[in-house]
């Protein structure tokens, strides 16, 4: 990051700060670059955990090409609790710690969620209030889409050789956070897509203008000539901050918490509490305007308890003093999750180029100068994949109908849907109501023909992952009250919600016809895992699990106080004054989507709200007065 002015101790800060974000990953660095080009006169700073000098992502080449996931200063490694329904194995998941968060170190696979989710999503964040809410339907997010990203199409060369199909009205940003499909594919990869046809998966043209089912190309969030990484670090601060004398970033150091003075949440803004990394030192930052916190789902939940704000209960078994009961704050935790199966071709063809050749060290010679021309070719181009199947459990079972009526069923009964609760909110009335009232907006989604399901990666040859889109199971985030400031515990509880493995089984029997196809047939496809034999199909669904697409959220919901929400719709925390959070721990349930270009989006319709809000009530804080009023009163 060349041109990145950084501050790495408190001598460097400034006295007090309009604004502080907390945490410079992808929503916060987005919401920070809109704050600072809206208003030059007030201070933002951002104060980041990580460093700049990071080592490199799960796929940045030529460095690391999915070679294995060690220790890295570039983010943290969490190992959660055991769980109980799938063989007591824990999942195991790495968020981002570097600026720009996430968005440094993923997999780059940058999708959008379809329509019906956005609509899902803003059906709780809306129940109960006023019309003049803000909207986080697809209507409400669409164009916040749009202007987060610059995506280049591909040239027409390309565009024909590999089919990628796109439609450019979906696009239009000019932000430099960019996004583009690589000059290169694998030799399988239109083996693996004639084989999804042939079981009448259609392919749809472009999937990131809401109407998401089939088989869809993905842009990678790539630069469109060097194919190097586009991130929140390099597009959302080292691109503007030369030129703005209001962004203020500190990197190496950790917000503890946020402290409200004289401990009333409704006298806000907080100071910030931080502490260096380097030395231990800690000190308050005074705040004039308001804090946001994007420290991402699993840091952010941490933040606020140990502010306390949280379950009272748990506040009071960790001994922090209660500051705002909301005991949705680290409930509600998510993630993508689900089994595998693997083919072998035993008459394959010809598919180079194969993956395979990568241990060959002339292929990789060529692929390393081919990445290093101008523009990059070559396989290094095609980060993990950019392509993937999303499919409706209506076309997925015919047996659909039986799981819809299981999770109705479950949303009409208090006593039913408590019981899969995490046993520290399931005592919680606003919880189990919110609980039901998701399960019936779940049940919604999954019985829509035309609402994703399950989703199926390319990228890994013949090994096919079966991504629960919208699993029912809910985990937490909670300190360790031992040791406060050291990374949360995580209880993923996968599985917990026994109706989530009748979706896995319908997945992974669905994902198990690719085998017969006429497609795979002709290359003598034969089942490896679970193997044709296999009786117990359950038991194959637990062997497989992966528990983490790393993509856990939700943990600060925007849902309603009376329904165990932490967030309204102006992001701000229920029952306190200067604070809000913008990240991907507001999602109130997941989006069939990889998060980043939805932590994109957030940021950038958090910021409009923010701006809006301060620009109509003039001069000093934006609060909004009477809850849940919305951003017309001042
Ligand atoms: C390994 C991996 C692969 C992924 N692959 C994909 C993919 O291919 N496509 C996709 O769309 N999504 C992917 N995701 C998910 C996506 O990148 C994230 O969901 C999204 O970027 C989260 O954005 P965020 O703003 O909520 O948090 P983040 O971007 O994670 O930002 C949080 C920031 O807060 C900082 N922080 C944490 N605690 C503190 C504290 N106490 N004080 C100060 N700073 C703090 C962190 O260091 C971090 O920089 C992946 C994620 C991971 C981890």
């Amino acid at each position: 990051l060349p041109k990145a002015a950084i501050r790495r101790q408190v001598s460097q800060l400034r006295t007090s700060y309009d604004f502080v974000v907390v945490g410079g990953g992808t929503s916060g660095l987005t919401v920070a670059d809109r704050l600072t080009e809206a208003f030059p006169q007030k201070t933002v700073l951002v104060v980041e955990y990580g460093d700049i000098e990071f080592a490199p992502g799960i796929f940045d080449p030529p460095l690391t090409v999915w070679n294995g996931i060690g220790a890295s200063a570039s983010y943290f490694i969490y190992q959660s609790l055991p769980n109980t329904e799938v063989q007591n194995k824990p999942a195991f998941l790495l968020a981002g710690k570097a600026l720009g968060g996430s968005s440094a170190i993923n997999g780059m696979f940058f999708d959008r969620g379809s329509r019906f989710d956005h609509d899902a999503w803003n059906a709780i964040a809306t129940s109960g209030s006023t019309p003049q809410a803000e909207h986080w339907d697809w209507n409400g997010i669409f164009p916040f889409f749009k202007k987060s990203v610059t995506f280049t199409p591909p040239t027409s060369n390309v565009a024909q050789t590999y089919g990628y199909t796109w439609d450019d009205s979906v696009y239009g940003g000019s932000t430099p956070i960019y996004s583009a499909f690589p000059p290169y594919q694998w030799g399988d990869h239109s083996v693996i897509r004639n084989a999804w046809k042939d079981l009448g998966v259609k392919q749809t043209a472009e999937c990131a203008g809401g109407n998401k089912d089939g088989l869809c190309w993905v842009p990678g969030s790539n630069h469109p000539v060097t194919f190097a990484r586009s991130h929140a670090g390099l597009g959302h601060y080292e691109a503007v901050n030369t030129t703005r004398p209001n962004y203020d970033l500190i990197v190496k150091h950790q917000v503890t918490r946020v402290v409200y003075p004289n401990g009333n949440p409704n006298d806000g803004p907080p100071l910030v509490e931080v502490k260096s990394l380097v030395d231990g030192h800690l000190f308050n930052v005074t705040v004039d305007a308001e804090v946001i916190l994007s420290a991402g789902a699993l840091s952010t939940p941490a933040i606020l308890q140990r502010s306390g704000i949280g379950p009272a209960n748990f506040l009071s078994t960790a001994g922090i003093p209660l500051v705002r009961d909301l005991p949705g704050v680290g409930s509600n935790l998510q993630d993508h999750s689900g089994p595998g199966i693997e083919l072998n071709l035993t008459n394959p063809g010809n598919l180079s180029p194969s993956p395979s050749e990568m241990s060959n060290p002339d292929f990789v010679a060529d692929a390393v100068a081919g990445f290093n021309s101008i523009p990059a070719t070559g396989p290094y181009t095609l980060s993990g994949s950019n392509s993937a199947v999303f499919v409706s459990l209506p076309n997925v079972t015919s047996a659909y109908q039986t799981i819809i009526s299981k999770i109705r069923a479950q949303a009409a009964s208090d006593s039913v849907a408590s019981s899969f609760l995490p046993p520290d909110y399931r005592t919680s009335p606003s919880m189990v109501r919110g609980y039901k009232r998701q399960l019936s907006l779940l049940a919604d989604l999954l019985s829509n023909p035309q609402s994703p399901s399950i989703e199926v990666p390319f990228g890994t040859g013949t090994v096919f992952k079966a991504v629960h889109l919208h699993p029912l199971s809910r985990g937490t985030v909670r300190i360790d009250p031992s040791s406060p400031l050291s990374q949360a515990i995580l209880d993923y509880r996968t599985g917990t919600n026994p109706v989530d493995f009748d979706i896995y089984l319908a997945h992974m029997e669905y994902m198990r016809k690719l085998v017969n196809t006429t497609t795979f047939q002709q290359r003598g496809a034969v089942e490896i895992a679970p193997g044709p034999a296999t009786t117990d199909l359950l038991g194959a669904v637990k062997d497989s699990m992966t528990f983490s697409f790393m993509h856990p959220c939700c943990t600060a919901a925007m849902i309603p106080e009376d329904l165990g929400g932490v967030v309204g719709t102006d992001l701000k925390v229920h029952g306190t004054e200067g604070l809000r959070v913008v990240d991907i721990s507001v999602l109130p349930f997941l989006p069939g989507a990889h998060l980043s270009s939805t932590a994109y989006a957030i940021g950038e319709k958090a910021a409009d709200i923010i701006i809006e809000e301060l620009s109509r009530c003039g001069k000093g804080k934006a609060k909004a007065k009477g809850k849940g009023k919305g951003r017309r009163d001042c």
